[in-house]
Formats: C-alpha cells, sequence, structure tokens
C-alpha cells in the first residue's frame, strides 16, 4: 500500500496548476496599502489580476474584540495559520474559500471564492509575519509612512468613512503601540521593497507640496535596470541614491520628488509605461489615485511594482 501522502497527491489533478505570480503589500493601518493596492488591480485588470486583504482573517468582530485585552494587530486577533495555508494554496494555484470581515459594520460575514489569477495581489498587516507566509511571495512590500502622516491618515480615513470620532481613532492608535511595534513593524526588515510616502527633511517645502517617495530597493530581488528611464532631462523627477538601510547594509534607494512640475514627473511615467512592453497606450488613469486626487510619487511607485510583476509574469514556465 504507497504512503498516504502519495496517494493523496496521485488522486489529485493531472497536470499541476500554474502558478501564479504574488506580491504582498504590508503594512500598519492606514499605511497606505488599499490606496497603493488599487492602482495596480485597477491597472492591471480582472483578467490578470485578484487582490485581497488579510484582515478577513480577523477571528472576532468588532465586537467581540472590544473586551479582549488585545488588538486587532494581535497575532492571537487573526487565524494566521489559515491565513498561511490559503496563501499557500493561491501560491501554488488553487482557489480558497476566503473568510470577509466587513470593515463597514465590523462583522464577520459570507466566505468568498477566490480564484488565483496571473498576478495575486495580497495587502494587510500580516502577510509577511512568518517565514511560511513570505515565502508564498515573488515581491515583498512594506509601506513605512512616518508615524504622524499614517496618524493623520488614519483619523481622516476613520471619522470620514468608517463612522469613529477623532477621539475614539486617537484612543485606538494608542491602544495599538505596543502591538504595532512588537508584531506590524518588524515586518518592514524582510520586505523586498519598502515605500515611504514623506516631505523631504532637507527641504522647506511649503505645506501643500505633494509628498515625496523613497522606495528602498533591498537586493533580495533582482530590480529593473532604470537607467534607460532616468535619462538626463528626467532626473528632477526621479534618481537613484546609495544609502544606509535602518535594518542593515547599504542599499539603493529611488527617490521620487513630490515638489517637481507635474509635467516632468509625468514625463518619467510615460518612459517607465512604455519599457514595460504594455500595451501601447497614455500611463492609465488609475495610477496616482488619492481618493479624489492625485500623487505622482504614488504612479511611479506603482509603475515600478508593475514593472517587477510584468516582468515576473512574462518569465513564467
Ligand atoms: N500615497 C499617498 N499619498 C497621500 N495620501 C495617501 C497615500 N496613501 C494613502 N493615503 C491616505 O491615507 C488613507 C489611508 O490609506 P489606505 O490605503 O486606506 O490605508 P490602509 O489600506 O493601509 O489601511 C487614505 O484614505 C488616503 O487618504
Ligand atoms: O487595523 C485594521 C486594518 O485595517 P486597515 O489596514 O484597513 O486600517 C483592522 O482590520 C481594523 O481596524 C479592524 O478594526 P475595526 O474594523 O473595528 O476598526
Amino acid at each position: 500500500m504507497p504512503d498516504k501522502n502519495l496517494r493523496i497527491r496521485r488522486a489529485g489533478p493531472d497536470e499541476p496548476r500554474r502558478r501564479p505570480v504574488m506580491i504582498a503589500i504590508a503594512g500598519d493601518s492606514a499605511a497606505g496599502k488599499t490606496t497603493l493596492t488599487r492602482g495596480l488591480v485597477d491597472a492591471l485588470g480582472p483578467q490578470r489580476c485578484v487582490s485581497l486583504c488579510t484582515d478577513d482573517y480577523h477571528r472576532y468582530d468588532r465586537a467581540e474584540r472590544r473586551d479582549l485585552p488585545f488588538t486587532a494587530l494581535h497575532p492571537d486577533c487573526n487565524y494566521l495559520e489559515i491565513m498561511e495555508q490559503h496563501l499557500q494554496l493561491l501560491a501554488t494555484g488553487s482557489p480558497i474559500l476566503k473568510p470577509v470581515y466587513d470593515h463597514a459594520t465590523g462583522e464577520l460575514v459570507r466566505p468568498e471564492l477566490v480564484e488565483p489569477a496571473p498576478i495575486v495581489i495580497v495587502e494587510g498587516l500580516f502577510p509577511l509575519h512568518s517565514r511560511l507566509s513570505r515565502a508564498c511571495f515573488d515581491v515583498t512590500v512594506f509601506l513605512d509612512p512616518p508615524e504622524e502622516i499614517r496618524r493623520g491618515w488614519k483619523i481622516a480615513r476613520d471619522t470620514g468613512k468608517r463612522g469613529y470620532s477623532t477621539e475614539a481613532v486617537l484612543a485606538e492608535l494608542d491602544r495599538r503601540e505596543a502591538e504595532s511595534a512588537a508584531f506590524i513593524r518588524p515586518q518592514r526588515a524582510t520586505a523586498d521593497l519598502v515605500v515611504r510616502f514623506a516631505p523631504i527633511e532637507t527641504r522647506d517645502d511649503p505645506a501643500d507640496t505633494p509628498l515625496s517617495a523613497t522606495v528602498m530597493l533591498r537586493p533580495t530581488i533582482d530590480h529593473p535596470d532604470l537607467t534607460g528611464v532616468l535619462q538626463p532631462g528626467l532626473t528632477r523627477a526621479m534618481h537613484l541614491k546609495l544609502e544606509r538601510d535602518p535594518d542593515g547594509r547599504p542599499v539603493e534607494s529611488l527617490h521620487v520628488h513630490g515638489y517637481v512640475p507635474r509635467e516632468e514627473s509625468i514625463a518619467v511615467e510615460k518612459a517607465i509605461w512604455a519599457s514595460l512592453d504594455a500595451p501601447d497606450t497614455d500611463t492609465p488613469d488609475c495610477l496616482g489615485r488619492v481618493g479624489d486626487g492625485r500623487s505622482e510619487p504614488l504612479a511611479i511607485a506603482q509603475l515600478l511594482l508593475l514593472y517587477h510583476l510584468m516582468d515576473l509574469d512574462r518569465g513564467r514556465p
């Protein structure tokens, strides 16, 4: 009698399923994960891409969480082992029946079927939490805005869209701080790219200047050769710099400047888009969208991620 594992494998599908390209976008609450993800999903389209949010693996609903001694940022507050199993299934091309957490009501609702598209984007608080979850991804990103900016974004979003008062958001941010430091921020050290939207500290730009972006390109994966894009006329909008990674060794970073005139950023966006073997169209409008406004540094960061995803998708067997 063959080994049980072997029998199960033999009884499964004859053809191995096609493995999707998997990208993780991790970060704390209101770090900009959904905003970054939305542009990628819209640019790639539903035939090529599916996204999911790991907040759906919350173990307790909002009412239950009120009486617990920890917050949604604690591993014990989430079904992380099930999240890992689902990531493994998706990474090998299998569908999952994913739980659903409704941010509007705070309730856990009917699960939904997720079939892996060629590109799978996973955003949330915990996608890089364990060795097993990290192993499922081809590209990993951590969003790292300065805390005062993240707090401002969280207050604006949670009072505007999720029905909280400013006092309630501030109290929740304080309640979460220790767990953010213990469980969310350590994921930064494992990411291939660390993206930070912030003003440039050494400049005294007016307050309404769009935020710049720094994209740290760790040598854990191959990054696109940007020398073709960084033509002399375009380097005011974006340039590469060697910096010290706060988590380790010197690392190359892409600096994307929010203060340059929009036309210059758009010329960089067009150059990256043209180098993507993308359809012969203008850069899609969905890139760079923040609510009803636009951020060109966000569009450029999204194009860089699209470059990785399309490149990996093309290179698959
Ligand atoms: N790159 C950005 N530039 C400016 N504002 C941003 C950016 N990313 C996010 N925001 C603001 O922060 C808020 C929270 O972002 P969101 O994407 O919902 O965060 P998360 O999904 O990480 O919780 C958004 O509603 C938006 O107003
Ligand atoms: O922190 C997050 C992540 O969400 P995001 O990254 O979108 O902020 C939790 O999912 C909610 O805050 C849950 O708490 P509640 O729904 O009770 O506020």
